[in-house]
């Protein structure tokens, strides 16, 4: 394997599957299927998953709630997909622990980075829920910060679609995609593909970021071990 220790972020989105709401429990088996295959292989793995498919602060605005109230319900549908990948793990025979940015024992621990990196030196994957514990940030943002918090040889950055593209290839069907891109780029291009506070940590702090098809069974290991997929991002 080419990464010994990774952050993976799950879109939140991603995890509805074909629904319309909430968790799909046939994506979520898929993706813990292929999270356990390369735990298997060693890798340490923490994990920061979205909240989307069940609250996002912003379109909260919109039904009159306060922004505040409403990133930390944002917040708190993290914690329910991350309860929703470690039972998944769990049943799987996969070793995981949730750790919680916000205080909320017995629901997870409290994170912090000693306690993940010990867990992840254990052979547990590190479920790292509640995004920053910070409103208006993403779990984009708290990915990237996971990542150097944890010194992770890579970002992954598990989406829908197969890599960065020139724009979204889900509105755009003429776009192109990278096989690499700096963050400089991403910047200048204004490619909508991770927020900017993310890609400014990851830029500052060298974490390389690699944005690839999760939902293509396989595709996680293939990119841990190094195959050309997806796109790579650096400085
Ligand atoms: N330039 C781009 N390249 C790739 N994806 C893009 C781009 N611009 C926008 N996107 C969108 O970003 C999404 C991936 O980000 P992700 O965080 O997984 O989704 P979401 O924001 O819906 O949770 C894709 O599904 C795609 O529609
Ligand atoms: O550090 C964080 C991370 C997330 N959120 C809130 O949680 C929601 C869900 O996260 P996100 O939109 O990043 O999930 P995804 O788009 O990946 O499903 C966001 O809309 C925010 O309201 C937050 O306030 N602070």
């Amino acid at each position: 394997m080419k990464y010994k220790r990774i952050l993976l972020k799950l879109s939140g989105e991603s995890l509805m599957g074909e629904k319309q709401y909430g968790v799909d429990e046939m994506r979520l088996a898929e993706y813990a299927e292929q999270i356990k295959e390369v735990a298997r292989q060693g890798v340490e793995i923490g994990i920061v998953i979205g909240g989307g498919n069940i609250f996002r602060g912003l379109s909260g605005i919109s039904k009159g709630f306060d922004r505040v109230k409403g990133d930390q319900m944002g917040m708190l549908a993290t914690v329910i997909n991350s309860l929703a990948l470690s039972s998944a793990l769990t049943s799987m025979g996969q070793k995981n622990r949730v750790f919680t940015a916000i205080r909320m024992e017995p629901v997870g621990e409290l994170y912090s980075n000693q306690k993940a990196i010990e867990a992840l030196k254990n052979g547990e994957i590190a479920i790292l829920s509640c995004g920053t514990g910070n409103p208006f940030f993403t779990t984009d943002t708290a990915a990237a910060l996971r990542g150097i918090e944890i010194e992770a040889d890579i970002l992954l950055k598990g989406t829908r679609v197969n890599g960065v593209f020139t724009a979204d290839p889900e509105k755009d069907r003429n776009a192109c995609k990278f096989d690499e891109i700096t963050f400089d780029e991403l910047y200048f291009r204004g490619l909508k593909v991770m927020d900017l506070t993310a890609a400014t940590l990851c830029k500052e702090n060298n974490l390389p970021l690699i944005v690839f098809n999760m939902d293509v069974p396989g595709n996680l290991k293939k990119v841990i071990s190094g195959e050309n997929m997806g796109t790579y991002v650096h400085n």
